[in-house]
């Protein structure tokens, strides 16, 4: 049984579809990538199936049940979240932001498990520190153990990677990949794309609200959903660590069929 799933989901905001009828399942065990432009809906689908986006059609799925018939402590044992947004309202030291991950434990078990998911994003030296006097990506790795220590059976990460140094962006991509290998299902949204085929077991790609492909990585990030999708005409190549993209954009005119994200019909 699929521990994330969207079904047909189809929702709106301010007036317009921003999913549609999309399909997503993320099973115990896989690290799944969820790539596309900008505006695409990789918020809006990671938002639906954590119960904060009503959908007018379609269904959203945790562990097999219907996120909205789920009580909000039961929601919070099957995922944990991370949100784009990287705000924190107030100047907590670390150490108890990340213990708001772990509600559920006893305060010196949250306590233990905060601490140590700060030292698994290599935070450790921040335990002490208010949120409101670090630097972005301190704060970032701060929110990503918040959602580590909760230790659900799922992980939802919303650009986990975003203002991370380089260093810091493959640790915490080892990291999701080792958490699915111990079993979780995570479901993270990346703009790099070399990242994503190298790390994820399936990507999803989605384009204006709808899922346009999926599959292994460079099944899925084929020539013509780069082109279409991402307006790069790119290659992949084989490298010892992997992968590699090599795009550059399309120039104007250089190819007919050429369309961008949000473009009325739909690419193939
Ligand atoms: N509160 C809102 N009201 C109206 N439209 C919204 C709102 N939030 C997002 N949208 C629109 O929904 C669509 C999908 O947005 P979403 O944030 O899911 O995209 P995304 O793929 O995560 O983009 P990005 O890569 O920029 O983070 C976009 O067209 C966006 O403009």
């Amino acid at each position: 049984m699929s521990a994330l799933e969207l079904a047909g989901a189809t929702a709106r905001l301010g007036g317009r579809a921003v999913l549609e009828a999309v399909d997503v399942a993320v099973a115990p065990g896989e690290l799944v990538a969820l790539v596309g432009p900008n505006g695409a809906g990789k918020s809006s689908a990671i938002r639906a199936l954590a119960g904060l986006l009503p959908l007018t059609s379609g269904e959203a799925r945790l562990g097999g049940d219907a996120v909205h018939a789920l009580s909000g402590r039961e929601r919070a044992a099957r995922v944990a979240y991370l949100p784009q947004e990287r705000r924190i309202a107030w100047n907590l030291p670390a150490l108890e932001v990340a213990a708001l991950g772990a509600p559920f434990l006893a305060g010196s078990q949250a306590i233990a498990a905060a601490r140590g998911a700060l030292a698994q994003v290599e935070a450790g030296h921040l335990v002490d520190r208010g949120v409101a006097e670090m630097s972005g990506g301190e704060r970032a790795r701060v929110l990503l153990a918040r959602a580590l220590a909760a230790d659900a059976a799922a992980l939802m990460a919303d650009e986990p990677i975003a203002g991370l140094d380089p260093d810091a962006q493959l640790m915490v991509l080892e990291l999701l990949r080792g958490r699915a290998r111990a079993g979780q299902a995570v479901l993270a949204s990346l703009h790099d794309l070399t990242l994503a085929a190298r790390h994820a077991d399936r990507v999803v790609v989605l384009d204006a609200g709808r899922v346009v492909a999926e599959g292994p990585p460079l099944e899925a990030l084929g020539p013509g959903v780069l082109a279409r999708v991402f307006g790069l005409s790119g290659r992949w190549m084989e490298t010892p660590e992997g992968p590699l993209l090599s795009g550059v954009r399309y120039s104007e005119g250089s190819d007919g069929g050429v369309r961008r994200s949000g473009s009325p019909s739909n690419p193939g």
